[in-house]
């Protein structure tokens, strides 16, 4: 089976995989790790190599190959905005759960990991994030067979949730 996980930027996408995996005992993918793996750079240094447009394409790539994968896959925060992604994620089998949080949840997350780690973040500051998160929002909804709210919850038991949500025998 697979359980993939959409969400904005520090919604928790691949810190719940790692989650979920352990659970479910499951490989999990995060697709951020796959292109850099692809790519031979980190993420920050493609963007800043080549651009956003193109870190979309390879993205794209990418994300077709992972959909063959078993097991949990967390994606990228941008990775449903793309409408060829939300074809794609759309008509595989296994469950799409959006990862829900708050502006508040978000912001103190991101400021905690620094702006180094997304480029994103480091191109927008934090008001225009959280204006980006607001147009993607009906996006992630769109996507989603399961939404989950995150704030204030553990890791694990955001886990159990999802696990449930979807009726996984365990
Ligand atoms: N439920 C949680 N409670 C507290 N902290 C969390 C929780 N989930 C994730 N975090 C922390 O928030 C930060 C962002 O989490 P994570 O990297 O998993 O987000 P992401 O959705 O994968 O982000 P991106 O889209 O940038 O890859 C990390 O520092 C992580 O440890
Ligand atoms: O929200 C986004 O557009 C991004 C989120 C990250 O997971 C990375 O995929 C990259 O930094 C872009
Ligand atoms: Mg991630």
């Amino acid at each position: 089976m697979r359980i993939t996980l959409i969400g904005f930027m520090g919604s928790g996408k691949t810190t719940v995989a790692k989650e979920l995996s352990h659970q479910l005992n499951l490989p999990q993918n995060d697709l951020d790790t796959l292109i850099e793996q692809t790519a031979g750079l980190t993420i920050p240094a493609y963007f800043e190599q080549f651009g956003e447009a193109r870190f979309r394409q390879l993205e794209q790539s990418v994300l077709t190959e992972a959909l063959s994968l078993e097991g949990i896959l967390s994606t990228g925060g941008g990775t449903p905005v793309q409408v060829s992604n939300q074809g794609l994620l759309k008509n595989q089998p296994g469950p799409v759960i959006f990862l829900d949080a708050s502006d508040q949840t978000i912001a103190s997350r991101l400021l905690a990991d620094g702006v180094t780690s997304r480029p994103l973040f480091q191109q927008l500051g934090m008001d225009g994030l959280l204006a980006l998160k607001q147009t993607r929002q009906p996006v992630y909804e769109k996507i989603a067979s399961e939404i989950i709210t995150v704030d204030g919850k553990q890791p694990a038991d955001i886990a159990k949730e999802i696990i449930h949500s979807i009726n996984v025998n365990i």
